[in-house]
């Protein structure tokens, strides 16, 4: 488990991001966390991979507090991923493929299980044909493609990614969304930051909203959003599926318990409206 326990973190300067924040990712989970600007997201994801230390509290790994020293972070790195939100902060590299094996190799893989890894990652993002190509000619969607598959080709237990679908088109935030959900099916558990509140509701498992440097509230989606008064509080609005359904339940044509539909897809099938076609286009959308 990986845990964030009663943090605060200001930044130099004394702007305060976070404060008395806790939170714990179990193996296998997919959660979401929700905000609006400056509320803390990434400062969050900073902090769970040692990237900045918390002015007090703590980060622990398997109930062991995390160490800053060069072989603390290093054990930390090997279990931890993050992907930052500007994939120009993380490519280096001359070429795609040698910047998705830098990880790997850096964490002490030899050549051909690195190769294996590097192939799953492409192969995840859908990005074996940029395999040779220069990171710095490929496009803004593509360099953010290569830099989560770098992270990804690690194969780290807990993968962070800051708002990992912003920039990308509709067709690739599908494909994202279901390869990490894939991932975390592997015992992988992901915590991403995002602003699509319907892209969230599709694919988390738990729902983290924050706002103002706290965790607001902090549960399963199904909860969260039927929550009126606290959503009105926190200046947010249910997901469009999810009104979708209420005002369905309300005229009678969905039962009134039973869980509800997450995506388009889901939808689609309750109601029975699923042609070849819609079909074919709900399963590329179902996020
Ligand atoms: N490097 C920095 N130096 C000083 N203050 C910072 C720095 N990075 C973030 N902050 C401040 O810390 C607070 C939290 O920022 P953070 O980036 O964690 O928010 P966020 O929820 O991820 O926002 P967004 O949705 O805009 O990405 C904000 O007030 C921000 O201005």
């Amino acid at each position: 488990m990986l845990e964030i326990v009663a943090a605060d973190y200001s930044y130099p300067g004394g702007i305060a991001a976070v404060s008395g924040i806790g939170l714990a990712l179990q193996p296998g989970e997919k959660v979401a966390i929700l905000g609006p600007n400056g509320a803390g997201k990434t400062t969050l994801l900073t902090l769970l991979n040692g990237t900045i230390r918390p002015d007090r509290g703590s980060v622990r790994l398997d109930g062991q507090e995390i160490r800053y020293d060069k072989a603390g972070l290093r054990h930390l790195r090997r279990q931890v991923g993050l992907v930052l939100q500007d994939p120009d902060d993380q490519l280096f590299a001359a070429s795609v493929f040698e910047d998705v094996s830098f990880g790997p190799l850096n964490l002490g893989l030899a050549p051909n299980a690195a190769r294996g890894q590097v192939d799953a990652a492409l192969a995840a993002m859908r990005i074996e044909d940029l395999r040779d190509r220069p990171t710095h000619m490929l496009s803004f969607g593509q360099r953010k493609r290569v830099a989560i598959a770098g992270i990804v080709a690690m194969q780290p237990r807990y993968l962070l990614l800051d708002e990992p679908s912003a920039g990308l088109d509709p067709f690739s935030v599908s494909h994202l969304m279901a390869a990490l959900r894939r991932i975390a099916g592997q015992e992988t558990a992901i915590l991403l930051t995002t602003h699509d509140i319907d892209m969230a509701y599709g694919w988390a498992d738990r729902i983290v909203i924050f706002g103002e440097g706290r965790i607001a509230c902090d549960g399963a989606p199904e909860d969260i959003f039927a929550d009126r008064a606290l959503l009105h509080r926190l200046h947010m609005r249910p997901p469009l599926i999810w009104e979708i359904a209420q005002a369905m339940r309300a005229a009678g044509m969905l039962p009134a318990t039973g869980p509800l539909p997450r995506t388009r897809r889901d939808l689609l099938q309750l109601i029975g409206h699923e042609t070849a076609t819609m079909d074919r286009i709900a399963a590329d959308l179902s996020v």
